[in-house]
């Protein structure tokens, strides 16, 4: 019984940590500036893959680079938002931090738009040649 009770607990605990997550990605959507590209790329990239007939392993690879920018972009708005929290005022080491943590978010956009050329360049390439 104690066990069972002690499993819903741990159950509802794991429920409420994703309502938190959920809500965490809300913040993101709907504060964020660079999210309305973000969204339009994924979109994009979604479309492309299903009208050029991704495999498997295509899907994969694209889904992941999608994840991992949407990833980044959290991350760089948490950053973001501790560091107005701590330093409201203007300080050359809160632009700093700010900075890199964008930095980020930047070399992982590269990364993805490099791998969905590859991705999506050499699918038409085929259509076309
Ligand atoms: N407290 C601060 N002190 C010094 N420089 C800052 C500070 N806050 C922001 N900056 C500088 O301004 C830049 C933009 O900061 P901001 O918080 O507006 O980020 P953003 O990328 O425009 O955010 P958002 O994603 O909300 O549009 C930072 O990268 C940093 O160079």
């Amino acid at each position: 019984m104690n066990l069972l009770r002690s499993a819903i607990k741990s159950l509802q605990k794991t429920f409420r940590s994703f309502r938190f997550a959920i809500r965490g990605i809300g913040f993101v959507i709907q504060y964020e500036n660079n999210t309305r590209i973000h969204l339009l790329a994924s979109l994009a990239a979604i479309i492309a893959g299903m009208l050029l007939k991704l495999n498997y392993i295509e899907w994969t690879i694209i889904i992941t680079q999608i994840v991992l920018v949407w990833s980044a972009e959290a991350f760089n708005s948490a950053i973001e938002k501790i560091v107005d929290f701590i330093s409201p005022d203007f300080h050359p080491k809160a632009g700093a931090i700010k900075d890199i943590a964008a930095g980020a978010v930047l070399f992982i956009a590269i990364g993805a738009a490099i791998t969905g050329l590859i991705i999506f360049g050499h699918k038409i390439w085929i259509l076309v040649a």
